[in-house]
């Protein structure tokens, strides 16, 4: 494929992504260079602790907020240089957010169904064709018996469900999902990313969601672990056919390589040859060598690895 081609079927893309506070003249780099790609129809979760840059993402990916440098686009739209109109046209048409706080996603007074209807009557989107898109959401993401009730009236599993299609109303070519199985047990959790799934599946939309919990792992085909504001690593996951013509389900993390041929190493590789500073590197026919710098750790008084 050529790579103009695989462009037009990215939905996500951050190259070099920098978003620095400035708060009582101190300044945090909440997002130093981050690299992520999605592809039309993917779906995908960043993964990373407290404080590694999650909801600086999310905000600037929902248009919430602006990037201080480096390139962010979703479906066309450029985040750096969205201005007023756009930016309304883009939150209503172009993305879907789900947010942790179920209070946050639904109006308490309205039932499942006028809540859903809410964005399309913003959108202007007419009477009975919006009426028959609420009934198929609701029906689609398993909510269709909420219909007629109040969020108060429901299940936290279903109040987020009935949210995906709040979210989904005006037919958004990505929905944003920010911890939404935060407030949930494991059982309900399972439903909600059911219902994303089948949300990705039915409507074709792209899906990113935001979480520190890495059980969201096992529930999506892409995970991307975020640290210190950067890519760190990815698990792909695919589904295999043994020789017993069994179901495997294999997952496979990989370090990712920016445009600039940076790579992080993981922690735990690091500290088992207690790599620091300086490494030495080899280039081999099929792989790159990497090894501690034995000066330097002689001259520190320690031993080589394994010793
Ligand atoms: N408005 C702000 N002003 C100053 N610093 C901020 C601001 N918002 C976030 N930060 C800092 O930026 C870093 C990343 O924060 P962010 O909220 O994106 O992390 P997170 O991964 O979403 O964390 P959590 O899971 O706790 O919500 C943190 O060090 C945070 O303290």
């Amino acid at each position: 494929m050529t790579e103009l081609l695989a462009a037009e079927r990215r939905d996500i893309v951050c190259e070099d992504l920098v978003r620095i506070y400035t708060a009582e003249g101190v300044e945090v780099q909440a997002l130093q260079g981050l690299n992520l790609r999605v592809d039309e129809g993917e779906v995908v979760a960043v993964v990373g602790a407290s404080g590694s840059g999650k909801s600086t993402l999310l905000n600037i990916l929902s248009g919430l907020d602006s990037p201080t440098a480096g390139v962010a686009k979703v479906a066309g739209h450029d985040m750096l240089t969205m201005k007023g109109r756009e930016r309304v046209r883009y939150q209503r048409h172009t993305v879907g957010f789900v947010w942790q706080q179920t209070s946050r996603n639904l109006l308490p007074y309205l039932t499942a169904a006028e809540n859903v209807a809410v964005p399309a009557a913003i959108a202007r989107q007419g009477g009975q064709a919006r009426a028959e898109r609420v009934d198929l959401l609701l029906e689609t993401l398993g909510v269709g018996h909420c219909r007629d009730r109040r969020p108060a009236e429901m299940s936290g599993g279903e109040q987020q469900r009935v949210a995906i299609a709040v979210a989904l109303v005006n037919e958004p070519r990505v929905l944003l999902a920010d911890e939404p199985t935060g407030e949930l047990d494991e059982a309900t959790s399972a439903d909600v990313f059911e219902a994303i799934r089948h949300a990705n599946t039915e409507f074709g939309v792209t899906v990113l969601v935001v979480t520190h919990d890495q059980a969201v792992a096992g529930h999506v085909g892409r995970t991307v672990q975020i640290r210190d504001g950067r890519t760190a690593t990815e698990i792909l996951r695919r589904t295999e056919l043994d020789e017993h013509g069994q179901e495997q389900h294999i997952a496979e993390e990989f370090a990712v390589l920016d445009r600039a041929g940076r790579l992080q190493l993981p922690d735990d590789f690091v500290g088992a040859l207690r790599l620091q500073d300086r490494v030495r590197l080899a280039l081999e026919p099929d792989h790159i060598g990497v090894w501690p710098d034995e000066q330097e750790r002689q001259r520190r008084g320690e031993g080589v690895a394994g010793e």
